[in-house]
């Protein structure tokens, strides 16, 4: 038993050793469970670090990759670059070569150019010697020229003074010819005397009843002739002295005689530009300059204008107003000089003011025209500037009259188709009464000059009543004689150049100037 119980305590030791040694296996087992456990993570983690390292070696492997492609292909660019650029070192290279023979060459140039620009700069400095030398010369010269210039001025001024001396003396009345320009058939006219622009020379043909053709020349002298060419200036130039005379105390007459549209009204009156400015205006201006001009020597002016039409007889004031001037005017001379009852007589501030005059009197002339078949150039027009002067220094005073006169159109009674038409024939008898009263009173005034006392039909006609003290061998006279080119103009040419010759031969006796002395 004891036996049985020394085993039994025996196998109870033995299990309670084998239950200690199983506790110990089984947490031994659980400690290596829990390693295993561990391991297993300590594996998975590896696992994945690996795989991640796998991953970004692979990424880096590929962008590796990538640069190595990159790289390459930059080499084979590079390796073009170079190969072109080995090519560029080679064609500069030649270049350089060339340029450098060039160079030498150039060089060579560079100092052979030197050597003549020496040699030029040596020539210029003795042809800048010589050329202001020449250059003096040449303001001697042409301080030379612009004093015969002016000596010539002074000349021509002289002679023209001279001139007109000669003609005072002589005591005739002036006449100037001025032909208007035309395109058209022209008459067979010349201008020989080119020289002192004196001649003028009308050719006709005509055919004999035998049938032969027989040529006429008539040849004719004035005081001047101007070409259809010649410009208002020209033509005041020759005539600004009478205007300047008036200021002096002359009486002035200047008549535009011709037929129609032969260009009276265009001498006298003149377009609206500067060069064709008329002699009216013109004169006017040069009158108020002469004025201005003698201020200084003590001289002071007043002047006045008036404008008159003479149509049939009857005396119209271009200057009055309405359309038409019905008042009855009547021309009076007495010791002042000459007046005409109740026509405007504007004061004359400024060659402005004869604008707006001119203005005035043209806008009636037109408005008669329109209402009356071209009245202008059936009447005559008579432009009169009054210039009174009183010295302030001497105690003079004088008084001078510019009359301007463009005369109805010269023409015939045939010609003008007057004959049917009475009152056309009225216009025409009137104008060529008055025209051949005019004729009357300059020949009348070279009898006179010529034989002595002798009347003078002044009153014959309103015109020659009105220009009485201006027409006078006390006055200054010129007659523009204004002709028309064309050929069919030719037989009313030769009757005005016929007139105006007449015209031009009379002695009328010498001005005489307006001056009273103080008293
Ligand atoms: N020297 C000239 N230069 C240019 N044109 C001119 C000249 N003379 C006249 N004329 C022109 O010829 C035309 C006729 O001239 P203008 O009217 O002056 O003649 P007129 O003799 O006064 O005629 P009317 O007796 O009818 O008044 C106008 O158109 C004018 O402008």
């Amino acid at each position: 038993m004891d036996a049985e119980r020394a085993k039994v305590a025996e196998l109870e030791a033995n299990h309670r050793a084998l239950s200690l040694e199983l506790a110990n296996a089984k947490s031994l087992e659980l400690d290596k469970r829990r390693e295993l456990v561990s391991a297993s993570d300590e594996i998975e983690k590896l696992r994945m670090k690996h795989a991640k390292e796998i991953m970004e070696l692979e990424m880096e492997a590929k962008s590796k990759a990538r640069e190595a492609r990159e790289l390459a292909d930059e080499l084979r660019l590079a390796k073009s670059d170079l190969e072109r650029e080995r090519d560029n070192v080679s064609n500069l290279k030649a270049t350089l070569s060339h340029q450098s023979t060039s160079h030498i060459a150039l060089n060579a140039q560079i100092n052979a150019l030197q050597a003549q620009k020496a040699a030029t700069q040596m020539q210029l400095d003795a042809l800048m010697t010589t050329s202001s030398d020449k250059t003096l010369d040449l303001e001697t010269a042409h301080r030379r020229i612009l004093d015969l210039e002016q000596d010539a001025r002074e000349s021509e001024m002289v002679r023209r003074k001279l001139h007109n001396m000669v003609q005072e003396l002589k005591g005739n009345i002036r006449v100037f010819c001025r032909v208007r320009p035309e395109k058209g058939r022209e008459a067979d006219i010349t201008f020989p005397d080119k020289r002192d622009h004196k001649e003028i020379v009308v050719s006709s043909s005509s055919s004999s009843a035998m049938g032969s053709e027989r040529k006429e020349i008539y040849n004719f002298g004035f005081d001047r002739v101007f070409e259809p060419e010649s410009t208002q200036i020209e033509v005041f130039e020759e005539i600004s002295f009478l205007a300047q005379s008036c200021v002096d105390g002359y009486n002035v007459c200047i008549f535009a005689y011709g037929q129609t549209g032969s260009g009276k009204s265009f001498t006298m009156e003149g377009g609206s530009t500067e060069a064709t400015t008329g002699m009216i205006p013109r004169a006017v201006d040069q009158v108020f300059k002469a004025a201005d001009d003698l201020k200084s020597k003590g001289w002071e002016y007043k002047m006045d204008g008036q404008f008159l039409e003479i149509y049939n007889e009857t005396i119209n004031d271009l200057l009055g107003k309405g359309e038409f001037d019905k008042k009855k005017h009547e021309i009076k001379h007495d010791k002042s000089g000459t007046r005409v009852t109740d026509v405007n007589v504007m004061p004359l501030q400024s060659p402005a003011s004869v604008t707006s005059l001119l203005r005035v009197a043209n806008s009636r002339r037109t408005v008669a025209a329109t209402l009356m078949n071209e009245r202008s150039s059936r009447s005559h027009s008579v432009f009169t500037l009054r210039i009174s002067g009183t010295n302030t220094h001497t105690g003079e005073s004088c008084e001078g009259s510019l009359n301007l006169v463009d005369l109805a159109g010269s023409e015939r009674l045939n010609s003008s188709g007057a004959a049917g038409d009475r009152d056309r024939l009225k216009e025409t008898q009137n104008i060529n009464k008055s025209l051949s009263a005019l004729g009357d009173v300059i020949a009348a005034l070279g009898e006179k000059a010529e034989k002595g006392e002798k009347h003078i039909p002044y009153r014959n006609s309103k015109l020659t009543y009105l220009l009485q003290n201006s027409l006078s061998g006390n006055s200054k006279t010129l007659m523009i004689l204004n002709l028309s080119p064309l050929a069919a103009h030719l037989n009313e040419s030769l009757c005005s150049l016929r007139f105006a010759t007449k015209v031009n031969n009379t002695m009328i006796g010498t001005a005489k100037k307006q001056i009273r002395g103080s008293s």
